[in-house]
């Protein structure tokens, strides 16, 4: 049973010119998707850049404005909610950020940092919170004497570690993670991912895992949603996306990771070649003068278990 139900969501950015400087146009980052969310599944959120990953994860906990479109927790519609900050979402939804290093406040302590939901959410007196916060510390590896450093003091792994505790600091229930370890070197990230699905097991988290690296959402993510140009192309579990890809774009994306020997690169680029050419004779309006791809129709059938939730506001 899913906890969290997106409809339909929109997000679009005015772009403003002229000499009144009106709006002349619009940004359509997240145009109409829909999805799910199960306790202690882990989502994946995949495209290339610009594709509106992180605008669709902003506008879930509320940091994005939502044009149109519905979100609903635990069946109340909370869509737009962010402002009333005691309300149940806002403390079951957490976010974690690529870029750990400026999400938290240099000016700051860590146990001041990992304060803040709690002093949000949480009535607790002084002395519960100072062992609620070395209780987090525990949890994320890091010494009780972190609590009185600033984050200037930490690497990279250890900072990405310190918002994990902030995020998990008030039990939250869905844990959305922005391209959360890209900014860390490969030993440190695995590291990260190995220790993010632990608390997920311990804690029954679910994560909606942004990336726009195909072999970490392998290795974290139970479904995937394909995301281009603010609509899902393909949603299926990892192993239709990884097994049997539908849409051009998931094959392009897939063949696209590097590795495998090179007999490998080279039959998965003569796959890919052939795809496209079928692709192509099939949907000739998506190809400009150029022969690239402009625009890609959602797929009419999608994998079975995600069929329902494709995008409803595709062309
Ligand atoms: N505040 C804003 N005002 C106007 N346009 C915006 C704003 N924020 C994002 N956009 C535009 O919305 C689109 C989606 O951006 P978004 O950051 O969600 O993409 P993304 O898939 O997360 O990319 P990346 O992987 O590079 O972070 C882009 O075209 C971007 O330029």
């Amino acid at each position: 049973m899913s906890f969290i139900q997106i409809n339909n969501l929109h997000v679009h950015y005015p772009v403003r010119g002229g000499f009144f400087n009106s709006v002349i146009d619009q940004v359509y980052a997240v145009d109409g998707i829909s999805m799910e969310f199960e306790k202690g599944k882990t989502y994946g959120l995949v495209g290339e850049s610009g594709c509106g990953k992180s605008t669709t994860g902003k506008a879930i906990i509320g940091l994005e404005r939502i044009t149109s479109g519905s979100i609903f927790y635990e069946g109340e519609n909370v869509t737009n909610k962010r402002r009333s900050r005691k309300s149940a979402f806002n403390r079951d939804v957490q976010m974690i950020f690529q870029d750990s290093h400026s999400s938290l406040n240099p000016r700051k302590r860590v146990k001041d940092i990992i304060a803040e939901p709690i002093r949000n959410f949480l009535k607790l007196t002084p002395k519960e919170e100072e062992r609620k916060i070395s209780e987090l510390l525990e949890i994320v590896g890091m010494p009780e004497d972190a609590k009185f450093k600033y984050p200037h003091e930490f690497s990279g792994g250890q900072k990405q570690r310190l918002g994990i505790a902030r995020a998990i600091a008030t039990n939250p229930k869905l844990i959305i993670a922005d391209e959360p370890v890209s900014a860390l070197d490969l030993s440190v990230q695995a590291q990260v991912l190995n220790f993010m699905k632990d608390i997920q097991n311990e804690f029954r988290l679910s994560y909606l895992f942004i990336s726009h690296d195909l072999g970490v959402v392998k290795h974290m993510c139970d479904h995937i949603s394909i995301m281009y140009k603010g609509r899902f192309v393909e949603i299926g579990t990892k192993y239709d996306i990884y097994n049997h890809p539908q849409h051009i774009y998931t094959k392009r994306l897939l063949s696209a990771i590097p590795g495998g020997s090179p007999i490998g690169r080279e039959k998965r680029k003569r796959e890919r070649i052939r795809v496209e050419q079928h692709y192509k004779a099939e949907h000739k309006n998506y190809f400009d003068e150029n022969d690239r791809v402009f625009d890609l129709k959602p797929i009419s059938k999608t994998h079975s278990v995600a069929a329902a939730s494709i995008s409803k506001g595709g062309k």
